[in-house]
């Protein structure tokens, strides 16, 4: 069983992303998604910075989401085929809710490296959060990411970056296990 919700322990050691592609409604509502974001806020942050912040797409604004980012790649490849277009489209239509997180750094003696961790970190909570809330969470990036126009399209100030775009809703099949690595890979005694 994937996402146990038995116990802390049960859950975390089954966590398990959805797709966000085979995700259905339902999804949070507007109190569920607020709470959710209250969740992931309770991240680690040297300094009380913030430094990140959350740009919810609401789902009467998902298909003019769908045409920033259509027009945002066109943009940066105006040779693009139409498959590709599509492909774009389904990105940004794909699952019931989609949050963006945004790395958002303060001007602090606090390094950008350590505030751009706790953005990650913030991304982590949110997927956690989405689970506590009976749904499943998906991070993606691609291109859009790290498009400045994408990034000025969802409001994005200087120095911001997208983190990733946070699918949330219901999983239509069942979850599959993902293979991770092996312990000693990852895992190591200091010798000195
Ligand atoms: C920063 C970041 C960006 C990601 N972007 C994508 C992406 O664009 N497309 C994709 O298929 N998976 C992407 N992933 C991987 C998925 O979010 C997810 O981690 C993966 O499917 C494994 O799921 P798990 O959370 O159950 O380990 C990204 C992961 C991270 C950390």
């Amino acid at each position: 069983m994937f996402n146990d919700p038995t116990s802390l322990s049960a859950y975390l050691a089954s966590r398990r992303s959805g797709k966000p592609r085979d995700m259905v409604a339902p999804g949070p509502d507007r109190d569920q998604v607020a709470a959710m974001v209250e969740m992931a806020a309770r991240t680690p942050d040297h300094g009380k910075l913030a430094p990140w912040r959350f740009v919810v797409i609401p789902p009467d604004r998902r298909e003019a989401f769908a045409a920033m980012l259509e027009a945002a790649y066109l943009a940066e490849r105006p040779e693009a085929k139409r498959l590709e277009i599509e492909a774009v489209r389904q990105f940004a239509l794909q699952a019931p809710t989609l949050i963006t997180v945004l790395s958002s750094p303060r001007d602090s003696h606090i390094p950008l490296w350590e505030q751009e961790l706790s953005a990650g970190a913030a991304v982590m909570n949110l997927l956690h959060a989405a689970n506590a809330h009976g749904f499943v969470g998906g991070w993606l990036t691609t291109w859009a990411a790290f498009s400045p126009a994408v990034l000025a399209g969802l409001g994005g100030r200087a120095g911001e970056k997208i983190a990733g775009f946070v699918f949330v809703g219901t999983p239509s099949r069942a979850l599959d296990e993902r293979p991770r690595p092996p312990l000693d890979l990852i895992l190591s005694d200091w010798s000195g």
